[in-house]
């Protein structure tokens, strides 16, 4: 049977400073504040013949490098069943139950979310790694994003679940 090794990476390094406001209904948001995001991520791998599963560096780096696309930026969801967001010159014009907001595109990442939620930030993320994994020798992936200390929300891969879908 294939011996399976699993890597949790949990660097303080990983981390990004985000704008966002969270949309709970068609009719209620917060208001805009910020959060220093955390990232850590779980890696389920096959276990080498000298004892090395997978290389933890080479996520180190990929995290970090996500980390980092999206460090001092306003995130603003493309996918938000409750709001609009139109590309207005060199702004985002957002609007959300009759209000409209302005944001400077150059400050500002639209990702394809649905709302700009620790569970949305995992799920992106998670597609983010998978896509830089392809190939490799992965049984796991499972990656988390806080929005500070006790609150966190994951996303996970597996590939068993992967095969059978
Ligand atoms: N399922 C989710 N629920 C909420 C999320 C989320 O990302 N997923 N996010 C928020 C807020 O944006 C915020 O992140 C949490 O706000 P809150 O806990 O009220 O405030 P703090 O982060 O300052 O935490 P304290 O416990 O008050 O210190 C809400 N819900």
């Amino acid at each position: 049977m294939e011996r399976l090794a699993t890597l949790y990476i949990d660097k303080e390094s990983h981390k990004f400073s985000a704008a966002h406001y969270t949309i709970f209904s068609a009719s209620e948001r917060e208001r805009l504040h910020g959060h220093n995001y955390s990232v850590s991520a779980m890696i389920v791998a096959p276990m080498g013949e000298n004892g090395f599963a997978a290389d933890y560096n080479v996520y180190k780096r990929r995290i970090k490098a996500l980390c980092d696309e999206l460090d001092e930026y306003m995130v603003l969801p493309a996918h938000s069943p409750y709001q609009t967001v139109e590309e207005d010159g060199d702004h985002y014009r957002v609007s959300f139950n009759g209000e409209e907001m302005r944001f400077l595109s150059c400050d500002t990442l639209l990702l394809p979310i649905s709302n700009a939620t620790v569970e949305e930030f995992a799920h992106y993320l998670l597609g983010r790694m998978l896509e830089a994994s392809a190939g490799e020798a992965i049984a796991e992936i499972q990656l988390c994003v806080a929005s500070g200390p006790g609150q966190k929300g994951c996303a996970s891969w597996s590939m068993m679940e992967d095969a059978i879908a």
